[in-house]
């Protein structure tokens, strides 16, 4: 009863963003929390700061507790702590109520004017740069660090250093009506070339500044004055030798002055911290708030209960905040850092899974699902168990499943017949046969009586998907035989409107399409198995919109062997299962960081008798189409078909290096006369593209030029050699989509990417070494950064990560993930931990959770 009270007090009046079913999930929101508090703490928590010095704030904040609870029957047990103050430690009384805890980790929350000897202009400069709260203060982060005592005696022309020394020279110049610049001469003593003798060297530094009103002699002179002649400073930057001797220019610098009080004391022994700037306020005010608002923070801030930073051997959060500011050496700084990274993923995956767990009725569903992730169990349902309609297809086609298909589909259908919607993502290496398992789980699901639904990227691909499943529908007896329905922008008004009829009555047990399929007039009464194709070219609304299909309508479902009364009521009002398909493969680090509740499924090998794609890398010069031109006309000469890849469709006078694929068209049908030559862009509509991919894939056209329509989804397995143009323009993971339209049948096949510039060829070479997806993911990942693998639809989704580097701190997350698994087992909504409850409300996962 307690207890439950003292949480409102501490956390219900924010204001809250509700996610779904799930309990609403409060913000924190300074001025409306303090304006609607019944003033319990915040007034003396002032009072408490302003008195800083003298005065012990957690013991008043104890009895202020103490009185008001004891008013509302709440008693509180007692224990010694202690609060860190900087220079003194307080013995202080520490209240065990659970609103005292909730109180010390809001501590964090509270405005910075709380933080001591904070003046009210310095408080507005802190507010106006976006710290608002002790929180948003104390995760500015050191950007490096300057370590005096192993400054690098040694000048190394070229490399980014870090350097102390004097400023000798500082000039604010007015060079034009409208520019202006300081030039700052820095004087450091190193060790000469041979590392025997110390000489002064001379590091220039220039700061430019554009516009009429920084060229006024008051500008001029305060800049001057910031950097004083004489001021002990540390540098940072790139360093570039100069034609004078022992003078350095410094470029992309920053510029640390320390203050006459620290000269003495900041050449210390400990790494000074770096600060960026923000919004105008030097890194040395941010510092110096940043070292009093440590003062106000005690261990009792850390909302992770201790026996889990045992088990992953993290420091508590006021050592990794004081580690991260103010390291006694590097080693504290690197420790403090994983433990506020650890932070950064836990408290994601904490709130992903918090919220998968909510809409499970029961608490052995609960205990299952964690189990599931627990443990990585492999469920699976074998054949003998799956539906006669399944296995009808299963010996329709016409090869036999690689294991990893297998694993895959007996994976999915064991989900398929669980109550808890599925939520899974299938991945597996371009051309390794995901469409398949799709299918084959769609059957099962239209064998229980149920509708499926097959979203692709383009219509293009829904067509060929469509065309394909028909194919080896046919070889199914008439009766068991489901209908199957192609639905795309490009349908025809009048089919459309019988497909939706069709649809709401329950005639139609399947349909493949494009993003029309969540159109609102489109109403699946018994909508119970989603296929996204290319998850990742979908936004995630687009991706949630099926989730509200199930409900739009009544059920008056007729399939094969079931009606719609035969339905069990309970299981019409489930969102449906989706199963998201994916041929980039996502390191699973990442995936992990974005799709924290999703289970995955790889396919790990591809179909036998293939032979990984042949892959040269050339220069697109005189030689290099030479070259190229000689290879195409062997492939043709002896049966192959080839795709020839442009970035552009039409010439462009900007871009006069990049080929278009309609001049191109008219070059290589005069080059290879004797062949026939189709063209494929992005511009046709879908009845001519469709037209031209059936000629190329019947053998009508030897050649397809086209653009990177044909990137994803296309499946021609006798197409046998592609040349890229211009392969500099594309990412390595396209590239190897790219590539991945040839090599699907049994012909050995070979891919060419033609780079226009010199320099891009090393980047491309990679792909010539590797024909592995994950690999090439993972170093496309370390290369371009999460933001770019995963193409702006995704990244936008990408968790804010200020500390943490994704391609680098995989194992982090791991732990993170287990540590957040493990916390929910033990209480599946968080009520055995207050302190997290409120740490997870108070930060900011929630653009994430509204996934
Ligand atoms: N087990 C198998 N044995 C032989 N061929 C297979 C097998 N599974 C699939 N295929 C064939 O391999 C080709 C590629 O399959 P599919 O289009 O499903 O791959 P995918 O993984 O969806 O590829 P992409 O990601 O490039 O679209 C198809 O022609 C398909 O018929």
């Amino acid at each position: 009863m307690k207890e439950e009270f003292d949480l409102l007090v501490a956390t219900a009046r924010f204001p809250s963003i509700s996610i779904g079913d799930a309990s609403p999930v409060e913000l924190y929101d300074e001025v409306q929390w303090r304006e609607s508090q019944p003033r319990i703490l915040l007034p003396e928590l002032s009072r408490q700061f302003s008195n800083y010095a003298t005065r012990n704030w957690v013991e008043e904040a104890k009895e202020i507790g103490a009185n008001e609870y004891a008013s509302s029957g709440a008693g509180n047990g007692t224990e010694l702590g202690k609060v860190y103050s900087g220079k003194e430690t307080f013995e202080v009384t520490k209240s065990k109520s659970l609103s005292t805890e909730a109180y010390l980790v809001s501590i964090m929350d509270t405005s910075v004017k709380f933080i001591p000897d904070t003046t009210s202009r310095q408080r507005r400069h802190l507010e106006k740069a976006g710290f608002h709260t002790v929180r948003k203060l104390l995760h500015h982060f050191p950007r490096t660090y300057a370590e005096p005592e192993n400054a690098p005696g040694k000048i190394d022309d070229g490399a980014y250093q870090i350097l102390v020394g004097t400023i000798s020279s500082s000039r604010a110049v007015r060079a034009s009506s409208s520019l202006s610049f300081l030039h700052i001469i820095v004087s450091c003593e190193c060790f000469d070339d041979n590392g025997t003798s110390k000489k002064n060297i001379y590091l220039h530094l220039k700061k430019f500044f554009s516009g009429a009103r920084f060229t006024c002699q008051p500008f001029l002179r305060s800049l001057q004055s910031k950097c004083k002649v004489g001021s002990l400073v540390y540098v940072s930057g790139k360093v570039k030798k100069l034609r004078c001797n022992d003078h350095y220019e410094m470029r992309e610098h920053n510029i640390d002055v320390l203050e006459e009080s620290e000269k003495n004391v900041q050449i210390h022994k400990c790494p000074y911290p770096l600060y960026p700037s923000k919004a105008g306020l030097k890194p040395q005010i941010l510092m110096d708030a940043i070292s009093r608002a440590l003062m106000i923070l005690s261990r009792d801030i850390d909302p992770i209960p201790n026996d889990i930073l045992e088990e992953f051997n993290l420091p508590n959060l006021f050592d990794a905040y004081k580690g991260i500011h103010l390291p006694e050496n590097l080693n504290e700084a690197a420790c403090a850092r994983r433990r506020l990274n650890f932070d950064e993923f836990f408290y994601v995956q904490l709130g992903r899974l918090f919220q998968m767990l909510q809409p499970l009725g029961t608490q052995i569903e609960k205990k299952d699902l964690l189990c599931k992730y627990k443990y990585n169990r492999l469920n699976v349902t074998l054949v003998e168990e799956w539906s006669t309609l399944t296995k009808s297809l299963l010996s329709a086609l016409p090869y036999s499943l690689t294991s990893s298909q297998f694993n895959a589909i007996s994976e999915i259908i064991w989900d398929l017949k669980r109550p808890v919607p599925m939520n899974r993502l299938l991945q597996g290496d371009v051309g390794c046969g995901k469409t398949v398992v799709a299918f084959l789980a769609c059957m099962e699901v239209i064998a229980s009586g149920f509708q499926a639904a097959i979203m692709a990227p383009s219509e293009l691909v829904a067509f060929q998907h469509y065309e394909h499943l028909s194919s080896l529908l046919k070889n199914l007896d008439d009766h068991s035989r489901p209908i199957v329905v192609l639905l795309t922008g490009s349908t025809r008004s009048k089919q459309s409107k019988m497909i939706y009829r069709g649809l709401q009555t329950g005639d139609i047990n399947m349909v493949i399409g494009t993003h029309s399929l969540i159109a609102d007039k489109v109403n699946f009464p018994a909508l119970r198995f989603t296929v996204i194709d290319e998850q990742q070219r979908f936004g995630v609304i687009q991706r949630g919109r099926f989730n509200s299909k199930l409900y739009s309508g009544t059920l008056t479902l007729k399939t094969t062997n079931t009606t719609a009364d035969e339905l069990p009521e309970d299981k019409i009002y489930m969102a449906p299962h989706v199963l998201s398909m994916s041929a980039t493969p996502i390191p699973r680090t990442l995936a992990l960081a974005i799709y924290g509740d999703m289970s995955l499924t790889q396919i790990t090998d591809l179909p036998p008798g293939r032979t990984p794609v042949e892959t040269f890398i050339l220069e697109g010069n005189e030689t290099g189409y030479e070259n190229v031109f000689q290879m195409m006309h062997d492939e043709l000469f002896s049966g192959g078909r080839v795709y020839v890849v442009c970035p552009i469709i039409d010439e462009s006078e900007q871009l006069p290096h990049l080929h278009a694929a309609s001049k191109d068209l008219e070059s290589i049908s005069k080059k290879f006369s004797m062949y026939s030559c189709g063209l494929l862009h992005g511009r046709m509509n879908s009845e001519e593209k469709n037209e031209v991919l059936r000629k190329f894939k019947s053998g009508e056209t030897c050649v397809l030029i086209a653009t990177q329509v044909i990137e994803i989804g296309i499946d021609i397995p006798d197409a046998s050699m592609m040349v890229v143009m211009n392969a500099e323009r594309f990412g390595v993971a396209q590239l190897h989509q790219l590539r991945g339209r040839v090599g699907r049948g049994m012909r050995k096949s070979k891919c060419v990417f033609l780079s226009s510039t010199h320099a891009a060829l090393n980047r491309l070479r990679i792909l010539e070494k590797s024909s592995d997806g994950f690999n090439l993911a993972i170093a496309d990942l370390l290369v371009r950064g999460p933001g770019n693998l995963l193409g702006k639809k995704q990244s936008g989704h990408l968790p804010d990560f200020p500390i943490a580097r994704l391609e680098l701190d995989g194992n982090i997350l791991r732990e993170a993930h287990n540590a957040a698994l493990k916390i929910l087992s033990t209480s599946h909504d968080l009520s055995s931990f207050p302190k997290l409850q409120l740490e997870l409300s108070m930060r900011k996962p929630l653009c994430i959770l509204g996934d």
